[in-house]
């Protein structure tokens, strides 16, 4: 048995967290670069929680320029074992409307802009991501939200577009019609891709928004309506984060579905190829598997 560390990336609207005991805002190094803001750290029902805000406090981040790397190297570093991402989304189902949350647990990334992987020229890993989420972490949010008295949806498929414009009508609708997606954000990949790479447990709460374009009904997606349910919404997201420590527990058991060993058998290149920039930079993501080659 471990012990449970909860890492919470919070997303647009949601970049404090209230009521830990032991409350410190920490700057973590990172060989990935600088991570988005300083990690809030500290505990609830004896759980140790790290809070990221991903566009830092202040919003100054763009979703192209988020140092996903950075950050996921910098949970791991502080001993994450389990990471929640909580993102802002717009909606391709009328029954997935604006103040619900959905519990994403597939992705499609049509992001293009952005550094997806750890590993490269010097150290090939393949990882993968046919099941990108942990059950066990998203059984864990839904009975959150549900406690929290939120409308939640078990399951969706999340299209991860580079942005920052919105979608245009015709992208909105063959997402929707065609390629079977459920809610658009700009942010969760590659931060998923990079969450099994570091071998943490993750989970993705997707907040709804706006019923991006595609909706006869509801015109357009603008800003002004997305803050508007935001700020309805916030005080919930963190409702919501208040009770996962009690049901993930102090006591952490290791991943049913494996994701805290995703890198087991992934290391393709021989130990005498390895570059040994890029291994030292993998120390905190991939230390457990090079370590004992
Ligand atoms: C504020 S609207 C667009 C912006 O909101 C979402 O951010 P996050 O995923 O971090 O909650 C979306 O992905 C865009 O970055
Ligand atoms: N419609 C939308 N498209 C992309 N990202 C979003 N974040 C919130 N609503 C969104």
């Amino acid at each position: 048995m471990t012990k449970t560390k909860i890492g919470i990336i919070g997303g647009s609207g949601l970049y404090d967290i209230e009521g830990l005991e032991d409350r410190r805002w920490v700057s973590v190094e990172s060989p990935w670069g600088k991570p988005s803001d300083d990690i809030l750290t500290g505990r609830l029902h004896g759980v140790e929680l790290a809070f990221l805000p991903r566009h830092g406090r202040g919003h100054f981040l763009s979703p192209t320029d988020v140092p996903y790397r950075a950050n996921i190297d910098a949970l791991k570093r502080l001993g994450v074992t389990d990471v929640i991402s909580i993102s802002a989304c717009g909606s391709f189902r009328e029954e997935m409307a604006p103040g619900d949350f959905v519990i994403v647990d597939q992705f499609i990334d049509r992001t293009f802009a952005r550094d997806k992987s750890f590993f490269g020229t010097g150290c090939v890993a393949h990882v993968s991501m046919a099941h990108p989420t942990c059950d066990r972490l998203g059984d864990a949010c839904e009975t959150a939200a549900r406690d929290a008295g939120i409308k939640v949806h078990r399951g969706g498929t999340y299209l991860a577009m580079e942005g920052p414009q919105f979608s245009s009508l015709a992208e909105s609708k063959m997402y929707r019609e065609i390629w079977g997606a459920d809610v658009i954000g700009m942010t969760n990949m590659p931060e998923a891709k990079l969450a099994r790479e570091a071998e943490l447990c993750y989970a993705s709460v997707a907040m709804i928004t706006d019923y991006d374009s595609w909706h006869p009904d509801h015109g357009e997606v603008e800003i002004t309506q997305i803050v508007a349910t935001l700020m309805g919404n916030a005080e919930k997201g963190r409702e919501k984060v208040r009770r996962l420590p009690e049901i993930l527990g102090v006591e952490r058991a290791p991943c049913r579905q494996g994701c805290d060993h995703a890198l087991e058998f992934a290391i393709m290149t021989a130990p005498e190829k390895r570059d040994p920039d890029l291994v030292a930079k993998l120390d905190a993501v991939a230390g457990r598997v090079l370590n004992r080659d």
